[in-house]
C-alpha cells in the first residue's frame, strides 16, 4: 500500500497558486506564509464593561468623569479620585490599572462606590495580547473557519492558495444508470460515482462527472477524449480482469504511462495508475466499497498533496477492540468497523466490498496487515478514521 501510495505522490504534479477573497478560502490550502500586519488588540482594551480606575480598592468613592466605547476612546488624564465608565472592547485610558465590572459597584449619579464585591484580576487585555505586527501564520496550511478569523483580524483581504485539483470522474459499465433514472431488469444505480463527487468536494477538490462509459473500447475511449483540462482522472470499475474490463487496455491504446496496476490490499486490489497526457489517472475497482476505501486511502493523500500539503498517508490512530476477529488472509485488509461510545472499536462480520450499508454504519476502517492472526477483544489495532 504505501509503496503505491510513493507512486502516485510521485505522479502527482503540484497545482500553481491562485489568489481568493478571504470569504472564499475555507478549506483551501494556503501556500504562501502570511504575516500580521497591525497589533491586536492595537491598543490596551477592556474586557468588561465596568469602570476604569487607577485603583480598585473595596469602600473607594470616585467620579465618573467620561466614557470610553468601543470605536470612540476617552482622551484626557485619570486622577486617583477619577473613573471612567467604560465597556468591552474600548481603549484603557492612560495610568488605569483596573477595570472594576459593573457588578461590584453602586452607582449614584456621577459617583460609584466601589463595593466589597470587588474581584481580583485588572479585566485589562493588552495591547498586542493576541498577535504582534511580524507574526507569521506558515504554509502551506489546510485553511479552517479558525484561520480565517484570525486572518481577517491580521488585515488579510485575500490569501494565496492553491488551485483547486480539477477531477474528471468516469464510471463505466454496461449496467449502471444515474439515480433517478429507471433501470432495467439487469441494471443497478451508479453509487460510487456520487460518493467519490462527495469526498473530492470535501477533499477541496472540483469534481466533474462526465457521462458513463458503456463496456466497448469506443465507449470508453469516446468518454475518455472529454476529460479536457482535469488535472486527474478517476475511472471506475473495468479495472479487474474480466471481458469487459477495458480500463487498462483503452488506456494504454490512448497513451497512458501506467505506474502499476493492482495492489495487494483488500478492498481495492485491481488499482491502477498511470500518466494520461498531461492528467493524473487513477483507475478505481467498481465495487463500490472497494472505490470509496480507495478514495480514502489514496484519492484524498493525493488531493493534499497536488495543493501543496505534504504527501502523507491517512492518519492511522490506535484503537482496542471490543471483540475478537479472525486472521487475515494474504492483503493488507481495510475492515469496516464502528467505534462504540468508550472508544474501542467492533468489526463488521460482513465485509463484502460491495456492502454500502455496512460502510455507511461504519466511522472507521480496521486496517489489517496481511496474515494477522486472530485478534482478542481488548487487542490494540490501526484505525483510519471516515
Ligand atoms: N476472476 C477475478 N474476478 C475478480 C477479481 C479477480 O482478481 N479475479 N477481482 C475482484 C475484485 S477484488 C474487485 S474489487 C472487482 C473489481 O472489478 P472492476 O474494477 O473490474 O469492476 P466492475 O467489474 O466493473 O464492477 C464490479 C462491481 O461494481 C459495480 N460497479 C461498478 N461501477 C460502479 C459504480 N460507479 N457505482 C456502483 N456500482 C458500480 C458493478 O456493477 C459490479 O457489481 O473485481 C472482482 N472480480
Ligand atoms: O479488491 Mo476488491 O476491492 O477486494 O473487492
Amino acid at each position: 500500500m504505501s509503496e503505491a501510495l510513493d507512486r502516485l505522490f510521485s505522479l502527482a504534479a503540484p497545482l500553481s497558486a491562485e489568489t481568493v477573497p478571504l470569504h472564499r478560502a475555507v478549506g483551501r490550502v494556503m501556500v504562501e506564509p502570511v504575516t500580521a500586519r497591525r497589533d491586536q488588540p492595537p491598543f490596551n482594551a477592556s474586557a468588561m464593561d465596568g469602570y476604569a480606575v487607577t485603583e480598585a480598592a473595596p469602600g473607594k468613592r470616585l467620579n465618573v468623569i467620561g466614557e470610553s466605547a468601543a470605536g470612540s476612546s476617552f482622551e484626557g488624564p485619570v486622577g486617583d479620585a477619577d473613573a471612567v465608565r467604560i465597556f468591552t472592547g474600548a481603549p484603557v485610558p492612560e495610568g488605569v490599572t483596573t477595570v472594576v465590572i459593573q457588578e461590584d459597584v453602586d452607582r449614584d449619579g456621577d459617583t460609584i462606590l466601589i463595593t466589597d464585591r470587588l474581584g481580583s484580576g485588572t479585566n485589562i487585555r493588552p495591547l498586542g495580547g493576541d498577535f504582534r505586527v511580524g507574526e507569521t501564520i506558515p504554509a502551506p496550511r489546510l485553511l479552517g473557519p479558525q484561520d480565517i478569523a484570525l486572518l481577517a483580524a491580521m488585515n488579510i483581504p485575500t490569501v494565496r492558495v492553491a488551485r483547486r485539483p480539477r477531477v474528471a470522474l468516469i464510471s463505466t459499465g454496461d449496467e449502471l444508470v444515474m439515480p433517478g433514472e429507471t433501470p432495467g431488469p439487469d441494471q443497478i444505480i451508479v453509487s460510487n460515482t456520487f460518493g467519490l463527487h462527495a469526498m473530492l468536494t470535501q477533499a477541496g477538490a472540483e469534481p466533474r462527472i462526465l457521462p458513463i462509459a458503456h463496456d466497448t473500447e469506443a465507449a470508453l475511449a469516446t468518454v475518455l477524449g472529454l476529460v479536457d483540462d482535469a488535472d486527474l482522472v478517476i475511472t471506475i470499475g473495468g479495472a479487474s480482469v474480466g471481458d469487459h474490463d477495458l480500463v487498462a487496455k483503452v488506456a494504454a491504446q490512448l497513451g497512458l504511462e501506467r505506474a502499476f496496476h493492482k495492489v495487494a490490499m483488500r478492498p481495492g486490489k485491481p488499482l491502477m495508475s498511470g500518466r494520461l497526457g498531461d492528467a493524473m489517472m487513477i483507475g478505481l475497482p467498481g465495487n463500490p466499497v472497494s472505490a470509496m476505501v480507495c478514495g480514502e486511502i489514496f484519492v484524498k493523500p493525493v488531493i493534499r498533496a497536488m495543493q501543496g500539503l505534504p504527501a502523507e498517508p491517512a492518519p492511522r490512530e490506535t484503537a482496542q477492540l471490543a471483540a475478537e476477529i479472525g486472521s487475515n488472509g494474504p492483503r493488507e485488509h481495510y475492515m469496516r468497523g464502528r467505534s462504540e461510545p468508550d472508544g474501542r472499536v467492533t468489526v463488521f462480520c460482513r465485509q463484502d466490498s460491495s456492502l454500502l450499508s455496512v460502510l455507511g454504519a461504519s466511522d472507521v476502517l480496521v486496517v489489517r496487515p496481511p496474515k494477522d492472526g486472530p485478534r482478542a477483544a481488548g487487542d490494540l489495532v490501526e484505525i483510519v478514521r471516515l
